[in-house]
C-alpha cells in the first residue's frame, strides 16, 4: 500500500481524528506566533491544516479549517498589539485572510476531483464502464495474495464472445457496444459483491472469483451462461460464449499464470465447437481436468 493509499484510508476511517489534529495544529500556530512576537510571522502556517483538511476531508470540513484559521490569525493580531484603526480594516484583514484560505482549499478539491476521475478513468473500459486489464491485475494481485495467506480456493474465468464480429459487420459497431454492455450486466447479476469482471480485450472478459472452488465455480458459471443466452436470445443476438475456467487450491501462481492457463482453456473451447465451458483445476503443481 503506497503512503497516499495509506494516508486516505487512514482519514476515511479517522475523520474526527483528523478534524481535531487540524483545529489543533491551528491553535498551536496560533500560540506559536503569539510566542514568537510580532517580528515574526508564522501566518502562512496556517495553510497546513487548510490544505490537509482540503485534501483528506470533505468540503465542509476545510471551509470550517479556513474560518478558525481566518479567526486565529485575526486574535493573534490583536494579542500582539497590531491594532487596526476601525472595524472597516478588521472587516477587510479577516475576510481577505478568510477568502485566500477558502480559495486554496476550494482549488485543492477540485484537483482532488479530477485526480481520482483521471485515476477512476485510467482503470475503467470505456465501453462497458467494467474494470480494464490494468485496474483487474492490481485487484486480482491482492486476491491472490491472500488466497495464499488463508489458504482459500480461488477460480479465474477467460470469456470470449464467439462470432462477435458478425454483429459488428451485420448491425454496426454501436450495436456490438450494446451487446458488449449487455455482456458485462449480465454476468454482473450473478456474482458476488467480492467477485470481480472486466473486459480485456475487444469480445474478452475475465471474472474472478475469490474464495471459489471448481464445484461453486461451475455453478456461477453455470447461471452465468443461462443468464447470457436469454438476453442474447431475447435481444436477437446470434452469438454465444466459450469460457476457460481455471480453480487454484494449492501453489497457486501467479495471475499472469493463471489468466494464461484460464486463457488456453478457454482457446480449447473456441478450438472446439465454441459455446462451452473447460473447467481445471489447478492443485499442488498439477492440473487436474474436468
Ligand atoms: N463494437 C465493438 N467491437 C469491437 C471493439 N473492440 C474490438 N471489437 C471487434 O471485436 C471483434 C473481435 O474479433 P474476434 O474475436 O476475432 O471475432 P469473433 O467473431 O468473436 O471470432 P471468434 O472469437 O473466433 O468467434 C473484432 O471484429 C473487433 O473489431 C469495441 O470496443 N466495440
Amino acid at each position: 500500500m503506497n503512503s497516499q493509499i495509506f494516508l486516505q484510508t487512514m482519514c476515511n476511517r479517522q475523520y474526527w481524528v483528523l478534524v481535531i489534529i487540524a483545529f489543533l495544529s491551528v491553535m498551536g500556530i496560533g500560540v506559536v506566533d503569539c510566542i514568537t512576537g510580532s517580528q515574526i510571522t508564522f501566518a502562512l502556517f496556517y495553510l497546513f491544516p487548510v490544505v490537509i483538511a482540503a485534501w483528506f476531508s470533505n468540503k465542509n470540513t476545510a471551509i470550517a479549517i479556513s474560518l478558525f484559521s481566518a479567526v486565529t490569525w485575526l486574535a493573534v493580531d490583536y494579542f500582539l498589539n497590531r491594532i487596526y484603526p476601525n472595524l472597516l480594516v478588521y472587516s477587510w484583514n479577516y475576510l481577505s485572510r478568510f477568502i485566500l484560505l477558502i480559495i486554496i482549499a476550494l482549488l485543492l478539491r477540485a484537483l482532488k476531483t479530477l485526480l481520482l476521475e483521471k485515476h477512476d478513468l485510467s482503470r475503467e473500459d470505456p465501453v462497458t464502464k467494467s474494470l480494464n486489464f490494468r485496474a483487474f491485475h492490481e485487484i486480482a494481485e491482492v486476491e491472490v495474495s491472500r488466497a495464499i495467506r488463508y489458504g482459500y480456493a480461488l477460480s479465474l474465468a477467460y470469456i470470449d464472445v464467439d462470432n462477435f464480429k458478425a454483429i459488428n459487420d451485420t448491425r454496426g459497431h454501436d450495436a456490438g457496444n450494446k451487446l458488449l454492455c449487455a455482456v458485462v450486466d449480465a454476468i454482473r447479476e450473478n456474482l458476488r459483491d467480492s467477485d470481480i469482471v472486466a473486459r480485456v480485450g475487444g469480445d474478452e472478459f475475465i471474472l474472478l472469483l475469490p474464495v471459489t472452488d471448481q464445484a461453486s465455480a461451475q455453478i456461477v458459471i453455470a447461471k452465468i451462461q443461462n443468464h447470457l443466452m436469454s438476453v442474447m436470445d431475447k435481444n436477437d443476438w446470434p452469438v454465444t460464449f466459450s469460457f476457460g475456467v481455471l480453480t487454484c487450491i494449492e501453489n497457486i501462481p501467479a495471475i499472469d499464470r493463471i489468466i494464461a492457463m484460464a486463457d488456453h482453456l478457454m482457446y480449447s473451447v473456441k478450438k472446439g465447437s465454441k459455446n462451452g465451458a473447460k473447467f481445471m483445476t489447478y492443485w499442488n503443481q498439477n492440473e487436474t481436468d474436468s
